[in-house]
């Protein structure tokens, strides 16, 4: 996939090795007459300080590729790397502790502990993983997602967004390889959706992180640096600097080549 950087590291040397790739990733569901190909050799490099948004139908893969990409589901044939390690190569054991302590998630849900502050869900990685959590950074994080006077509130004393801030915040608290968000704004208002949006694309730009987040929303996928279109279980095309209107119209020519299929 050809890629530019971000502003902001215009002009920095990009490193050779992608923060996460797939090479002829391939996953089939079932077996014999009830099996389903949801991905179909599909190649795809996402480099280091680069947003992400991947799109296409329903059922085109996006979510069985994301959870090929974070080790959450293994691939039927081909290979997943986490910058140079192989995903595909490891156990049980090495894969939990290689997501708890090199990948991020943000889910629609939030998912955060209902009986914790901000402040401690924000750290409970690092608690997970026994470390002390680094206090520089995760005081840029608190600013830079403005969350300081909410530090001490339980989630049902956060709205929606807030919320949501709280569990990119978390996700961000260990500063992992790779952040994937799984529709982050599918249960907010467009307005709350904005604001986490910019957060997530301030996090790639300012601090340099790497986020693959997964959407419907063209409004959303226009946040990112690129977009990359799915259909059928492989890479439809890329997008490069979309907009809303250039997403758009890139899924109406998937449609488009869909109906075609089908007419002939
Ligand atoms: N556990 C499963 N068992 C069988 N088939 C599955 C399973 N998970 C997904 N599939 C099938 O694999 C294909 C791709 O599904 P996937 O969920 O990755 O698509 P998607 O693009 O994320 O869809 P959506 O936008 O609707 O969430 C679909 O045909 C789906 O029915």
């Amino acid at each position: 996939m050809t890629t530019t950087p971000p502003p902001g590291t215009r002009g920095a040397a990009v490193s050779a090795v992608s923060a996460v790739s797939a090479r002829h990733l391939t996953k089939v569901y079932g077996s014999g007459d009830i099996a389903v190909t949801a991905l179909n050799d599909v190649s795809i490099q996402f480099e280091s300080g680069q947003f992400t948004a991947i799109m296409g139908p329903s059922g085109s893969g996006k979510s069985t590729l994301m959870h090929l990409l974070a080790g959450l589901d293994s691939a039927t044939s081909g290979q997943v790397l986490l910058g140079e390690t192989e995903l595909t190569a490891l156990g049980d054991n090495e894969l939990t502790k290689l997501r708890r302590e090199r990948i991020g998630f943000v889910f629609q849900s939030f998912n955060l502990l209902p009986m914790f502050t901000a402040y401690q869900n924000i750290t409970l990685p690092s608690e997970l993983a026994g470390t002390s959590p680094d206090q520089s950074w995760l005081d840029t994080l608190i600013d830079t997602f403005g969350m300081r006077d909410r530090l001490t509130h339980k989630p049902h004393q956060l709205s929606g967004g807030q919320q949501q801030r709280v569990a990119i915040a978390r996700a961000l608290s260990t500063r992992p390889d790779v952040i994937f968000a799984d529709e982050p704004t599918g249960n907010l208002d467009s307005r709350s959706g904005a604001e986490v949006l910019s957060f997530l694309r301030r996090s790639v730009r300012e601090l340099g992180q790497t986020i693959v987040m997964v959407t419907h929303d063209p409004t959303a996928a226009a946040y990112a640096d690129q977009v990359v279109l799915l259909a059928d279980g492989q890479i439809a095309g890329t997008i490069e600097s979309p907009t809303p209107e250039s997403v758009m119209s890139g899924l109406d020519a998937l449609r488009t080549i869909d109906q075609t299929a089908v007419a002939g």
